[in-house]
């Protein structure tokens, strides 16, 4: 039978549909790729806390799979919402790329300690990141798809950009990477590198179950479901500077996350560790629930504050 993919047009989320039209293949399945423009694709003048986070990547996807328009949407699993309507479900989640954010400059001497330097980045918490970590460097507005952004950065809009490590890799810009960044101190978004798979929740049963078994990577899974956990606690789309990343090790799941104030001056995270994956929703709720209980709240109200 044949698997309809709903995705975005841009080149990162082709390349994503694509990857997941092969793994259906080998499982058997023949794919179409139905690409769509999205809210977040076609505003591009504003910061995406500016226009608001609820879905601005995903909605149209969503649309489509709730006509049943499309079996299956693609989407960059970071740029999911921490809830989705009730009459969908993710799926699956893919094998996580290598989580780190990165960044890129055409300049091979390019170096982040050096004052003064410029940095693009249009996500709020790698702005609030980069000043509580690299307090001596500016950053500027890079709205737009990679493509866009590295337009920009040619064009000397700013010295460097950052970005995620996946969508570099993925794109073949790893030739531009000159500085990784550290995920223990600048931790990435929930979901950050991997793929997230939804359907409709009334698709069959035993096509779901088939479905999943071609693209779902368990750790991953498990990971995402800590991290989404912990976002749905913070009520937090990517427009809050929060950061989430579990971590598999031997069986334990461990959950960093946090969240800091928009100039990076107040900054609360928290680490908890279970022993059974089952506990991995459980694990995101607490580590939430003792981020806002240690200051996280007060952030979050200075931040609404801020916005108006
Ligand atoms: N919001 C944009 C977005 N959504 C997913 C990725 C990268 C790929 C990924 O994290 O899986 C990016 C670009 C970036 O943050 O640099």
């Amino acid at each position: 039978m044949t698997i309809r993919l709903a995705t975005r047009a841009s080149r990162l989320a082709l390349w994503q549909t694509e990857h997941v039209a092969h793994l259906l293949q080998k499982a058997g399945f023949e794919t179409e790729i139905v690409p769509m423009q999205t809210t977040g694709d076609a505003v591009q003048d504003r910061s995406l806390a500016k226009i608001g986070s609820k879905g601005v990547f995903t909605q149209e996807l969503e649309a489509s799979l709730l006509r049943g328009e499309t079996h299956l949407a693609v989407h960059s699993a970071k740029d999911v919402q921490s809830s989705i309507p009730r009459e969908l479900e993710l799926l699956a989640f893919l094998e996580r790329e290598q989580v780190n954010d990165v960044v890129l400059s055409y300049d091979e001497h390019f170096s982040l300690d050096k004052p003064g330097i410029v940095l693009g980045t249009s996500s709020t918490r790698r702005k609030a990141q980069l000043r509580r970590f690299y307090p001596h460097a500016e950053t500027a507005e890079a709205r737009g798809n990679l493509q866009t952004r590295l337009r920009k950065l040619e064009e000397g809009q700013f010295d460097a950009l950052v970005l995620a490590f996946a969508g570099v890799h993925r794109m073949g810009y790893e030739h531009l990477v000159r500085h990784t960044l550290p995920a223990h101190q600048f931790v990435p978004a929930t979901g950050q590198g991997s793929i997230a798979i939804e359907c409709a929740a009334d698709l069959d049963e035993a096509l779901k179950a088939r479905l999943k078994a071609a693209l779902d990577h368990s750790a991953t899974h498990t990971c995402l479901l800590a991290e989404r956990a912990f976002l749905h606690t913070m009520e937090g789309g990517c427009s809050i500077p929060s950061f989430a990343l579990a971590t598999l090790e031997g069986g334990r799941l461990r959950l960093h996350g946090g969240l800091i104030s928009l100039n990076g001056e107040e900054y609360v995270e928290e680490i908890q560790t279970v022993e059974t994956t089952a506990e991995a929703q459980a694990l995101g709720v607490s580590v939430a629930d003792a981020v806002l209980g240690r200051g996280g709240r007060e952030i979050l109200a200075s931040i609404r504050e801020h916005r108006g």
